[in-house]
């Protein structure tokens, strides 16, 4: 499917590739945002929030888009030179995520089957393309299977997964105690957090006083409104301190993405678990997060729960098709001055999964439509 060509040919709006990942959206902006400023990939970050934010919202929201939809921009130029290219995500809240793992690995695919790169990536001999990605909170190394077409183009493998290394995740805080306020009820709930690119609160269903049916999509309200509840008390609880990252140039990452609620088979035998983020204004990722199972595995490994190369598998509500995951290395943290920072065990974490295309938008907006600037229905 040459889908750029057929976007190559629309000459106005919003140029889109629209892609899933285990079921969780991506709508990759191709063309048509006005230039970004900033001089690197934070102060991007930064201006698209400040200045262009209006935009976000007539890509994701209704009626284009809806509560739960998230989208990639790849950026006219990488803003560091290690990098192969860089992009911004963006979803439904404050609009701006530091890290997607579901993302990353759609790109994966749209950056080779797009010629997007200049100069073309090279495969190695087994057919394997290795991207740079720079996100908002690093380089993550990206693996794509690739074949060769009859006419020489160079093309994704769709049967075969992406994976790609997360940037150094670490375990923030264990067995972390709250109360809060759950059907009613008062209870005590315990809790870890992690960083795998984003912040997050790892807690079991039963912690919850759930048992793991409420990780089934066929009726998620309680549950969402639960995580995102916890996520607000985390917020606001001693906790917060905990949420920042060790390295003072990361400190626009320090905050708390969202709280995933896991089925508790933590370093099962099979390596198997389902789980289910729940993060910005409450919106559902519908695969089992890259980034969260950077951050569960890094949880894991710091509990000695997981040793380097144990493979593990996480599915989300929807179940059937999956994340990989396993540590890959440790590494330590090293701050803006180089000086690294000691106490600190991290990981890398390589999470695998398959992205598939679903469609190519392009979007208009009529100025007297008096919904142009998107909204969103709540249920
Ligand atoms: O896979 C991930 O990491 C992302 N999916 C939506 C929320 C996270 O950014």
């Amino acid at each position: 499917m040459e889908l750029y060509a057929e976007i190559e040919k629309r000459e106005n709006g919003i140029k889109i590739i629209e892609m899933h990942t285990a079921g969780e959206p991506t709508r990759i902006v191709v063309k048509g945002y006005p230039p970004i400023l900033g001089s690197n990939i934070l102060e991007k970050r930064r201006y698209v929030k400040d200045n262009l934010d209006w935009i976000r919202k007539r890509i994701l929201f209704e009626p284009r888009g809806h509560k739960d939809q998230y989208g990639a921009i790849i950026l006219d130029e990488k803003t560091n030179s290690e990098a192969d290219v860089s992009v911004l995500f963006m979803h439904n809240a404050e609009g701006y995520s530091t890290m997607c793992g579901h993302a990353t690995i759609a790109l994966g695919r749209f950056l080779i089957d797009s010629d997007h790169l200049y100069p073309p990536p090279i495969p190695d001999d087994s057919g394997k393309v290795t991207l740079k990605i720079e996100c908002p909170c690093g380089i993550v190394p990206t693996f794509i299977h690739t074949y060769t077409t009859s006419s020489g183009q160079l093309r994704s493998n769709p049967n075969l997964p992406v994976s790609f290394q997360s940037v150094p995740s670490f375990s923030v805080a264990v067995d972390c105690v709250l109360e809060i306020l759950i059907n009613g009820r008062r209870k005590s709930v315990k809790f870890d957090i992690g960083f795998g690119g984003a912040f997050y609160v790892i807690v079991a269903a039963s912690e919850l006083g759930f048992d793991n049916s409420c990780l089934d999509s066929n009726d998620l309200s309680l549950i969402v409104k639960v995580a995102n509840d916890l996520s607000n008390h985390v917020r606001q609880s001693k906790y917060v301190g905990n949420i920042r990252h060790p390295s003072s140039e990361h400190s626009e990452l320090n905050f708390l993405y969202g709280t995933i609620i896991t089925d508790g088979r933590d370093g099962s035998e099979d390596g198997g678990s389902r789980n289910l983020c729940v993060f910005a204004d409450c919106e559902i990722d519908r695969s089992p997060c890259g980034s969260g199972v950077s951050a569960r595995m890094a949880l894991l490994y710091a509990k000695g729960i997981v040793e380097i190369g144990k493979p593990c598998y996480y599915e989300s509500a929807l179940g059937g098709d999956g994340f990989t995951g396993k540590v890959v290395r440790e590494v330590s943290i090293c701050d803006v001055d180089g000086s690294e920072k000691e106490n600190l065990r991290a990981v890398v974490v390589e999470v695998g999964g398959k992205a598939y295309y679903c469609g190519v938008s392009t979007f208009v907006i009529e100025e007297n439509d008096p919904y142009k600037n998107g909204f969103i229905i709540r249920t």
